[in-house]
């Protein structure tokens, strides 16, 4: 027996039974290198292979598969390994053992201590929906989903807690998903967004399975295809074509399947030579295309796109996006995770924002990309209002007379800040006056994001004269202007000023205080909304 000085953990940790109907989907595998050398689970020479076999009950083996690990991982790192394969038995039960072989040695003398043995109950299925009271409606259950990492300061504290068998704790815990629960129906086409480091990766990893969940629960109904980030699934030493049959492995495909589909898989990536070259001479806009090509291949139930076809260029992004219209035309589900808001308008059913690792607002595409602008938007309001406090104030003024209220307003008298263009804003703005003051000027003035200043206005301007006022009064304006900006963001700042003397001294200045979005159903090029009905005269000779 060859000892590779690695550990199996099965990632089924309370218990060692997994029941299913004869088709055992998905035991993960943790496996951990606790070596002090680097141990290669694949190498040019020696690859090892992780595989199962299982037995009947007289003991005798019935059946075996291996395959190779993707990786190669370093003393302390650990690999999941996600093993579907299909098993078709007539028994009850059966005991499956995993273990790590290297290639060329016989398979059946590896047994020993690194094998891993799990009872495979067969009698009932854990993947059927129905029996567990699951509504066959829906492709996608999560209920109270929770994920924990543990973060370490260093490699060496992770070895540490790995040879105390846990007695030694060296990590700090920390929740990327804390009790996420929602339901996506059979056909629907479901946006995750939310900022950076919000835990959608986490999220579609585990609905993946190629990260296992903390705590809750969650059930997929059909067979999972999932494009993840950039790098995961495929090996880098190994070509297009033998990427495409390693993971067909993890799809449950059997090999002659999937070379029969190989010139359709080809095809679609349409990327030449470079198909039968290994993957890490790949530019990452090939490396989509693979990935892509091959996840709409193996007939996937739910597919599952993570942010993945941004790297893809403008021409296969079409033809992804018109496969993805397809596949909703078949009844197909689709997760999507992207920035690309636009994206998630036009394609999406329903959208849910991850907020922290929560979902914290769920419903229509169009609803909820809404108000996740609005709430990025003023996050980003707060982050600049952290940093800019640090080095020079986001408001300043003498402080004679202070803002103490502001509201955008539509034409209608309603308080929004989204408008369209050609109709009118209305800002009103309230100051408390702590010193007199003898002719104060109220003024907005709207940037876009990168601080162009698009137009401004004040009283003054407007012809209005507000006289003097005292320590004690409240000063209310309204500015009302037609809307002639063209679709977009932009930054209001407003300011209360003392033009009196030669110079403008400033009361009270609010840097970027609101956004205001423009929409604007005529599209049109540039800041400027002309409202123009164009002529056009073409003569063509
Ligand atoms: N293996 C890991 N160990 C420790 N922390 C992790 C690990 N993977 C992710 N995290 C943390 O979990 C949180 C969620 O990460 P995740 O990648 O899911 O976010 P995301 O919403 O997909 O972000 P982005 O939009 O930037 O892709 C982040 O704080 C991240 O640092």
């Amino acid at each position: 027996m060859i000892l590779y000085n690695a550990r199996i953990t099965p990632i089924v940790e309370e218990t060692q039974v997994i029941t299913t109907s004869g088709r055992m989907s998905s035991i993960s595998l943790l496996i951990t290198n606790i070596g002090e050398e680097v141990w290669y689970a694949y190498n040019k020479d020696h690859p090892v292979l992780i595989g199962y076999h299982y037995k009947n009950d007289k003991g005798a083996v019935i059946e075996g598969m291996r395959t190779k690990l993707p990786y190669n991982i370093a003393p302390g790192e650990s690999v999941l390994v996600k093993c579907n394969y299909i098993v078709y038995s007539k028994l009850d039960s059966i005991d499956m053992e995993w273990d790590l072989v290297r290639e060329g040695d016989s398979w059946f003398k590896s047994y020993g201590s690194d094998s891993l043995i799990i009872g495979v109950d067969l009698t009932k299925d854990s993947s059927n929906a129905e029996e567990n009271g699951v509504d066959q409606n829906l492709a996608i259950v999560c209920k109270g989903l929770s994920k924990k990492f543990k973060l370490y300061s260093q490699n060496s504290a992770k070895l540490i807690e790995l040879f105390s068998a846990g007695i030694v704790k060296k990590h700090q815990e920390f929740w990327a998903l804390k009790n996420l629960s929602f339901e996506v129906k059979k056909g629907e086409t479901y946006g995750i967004i939310g900022f950076n480091g919000s835990g959608k990766s986490t999220l579609l990893s585990i609905l993946a399975q190629t990260k296992q969940h903390t705590q809750g629960v969650f059930k997929v109904n059909g067979r999972i295809a999932a494009l993840l980030e950039l790098g995961a699934g495929f090996h880098p030493e190994l070509t297009g074509r033998q990427n495409v049959i390693y993971n067909s492995y993890l799809y449950s495909i059997p090999s002659h399947e999937i070379e029969k589909k190989m010139g359709a898989i080809q095809e679609f990536a349409a990327i030449g030579d470079f198909f039968d070259k290994p993957v890490k001479s790949y530019s990452s806009g090939m490396y989509v295309r693979l990935a892509f090509s091959l996840a709409i291949h193996v007939d996937p139930d739910v597919l599952i796109i993570d942010e993945a076809l941004a790297v893809g260029d403008e021409v296969f992004q079409r033809k992804c996006y018109s496969k993805f219209e397809e596949f909703k035309a078949l009844g197909k589900t689709i997760i999507l995770v992207t920035h690309d808001l636009n994206a998630v308008r036009a394609l999406c059913d329903r959208v849910g924002i991850i907020y922290d690792g929560s979902l914290i607002f769920e419903g229509s595409s169009n609803e909820v990309v809404n108000y996740y602008q609005k709430m990025s938007l003023t996050a980003n309001l707060q982050v600049a209002a952290h940093t800019e406090n640090e080095s020079k104030e986001l408001r300043y003024g003498n402080g004679k007379a202070k803002i103490i209220d502001y509201e955008l307003k539509d034409q209608e008298g309603v308080s929004t800040t989204i408008f369209k263009s050609g109709e009118k804003i209305n800002i009103y703005i309230k100051a408390e006056v702590f010193e007199q003051i003898s002719s104060p000027v109220f003024g907005v003035i709207i940037k876009t994001i990168n601080g162009i200043e698009v137009f401004g206005t004040n009283t003054k301007i407007l012809g209005e004269k507000i006289g003097t006022v005292s320590k004690g009064d409240t000063i209310i304006t309204e500015l009302q202007f037609p809307n002639y900006l063209n679709e977009g963001t932009y930054f209001l700042t407003l300011g209360i000023t003392d033009q009196s003397g030669n110079e403008t001294v400033t009361i009270d200045r609010m840097i970027d205080v609101s956004f205001i979005r423009v929409l604007n159903d005529i599209k049109s090029i540039g800041l400027v909304n002309m409202n123009i009905e164009a002529g056009i005269k073409i003569d063509v000779q």
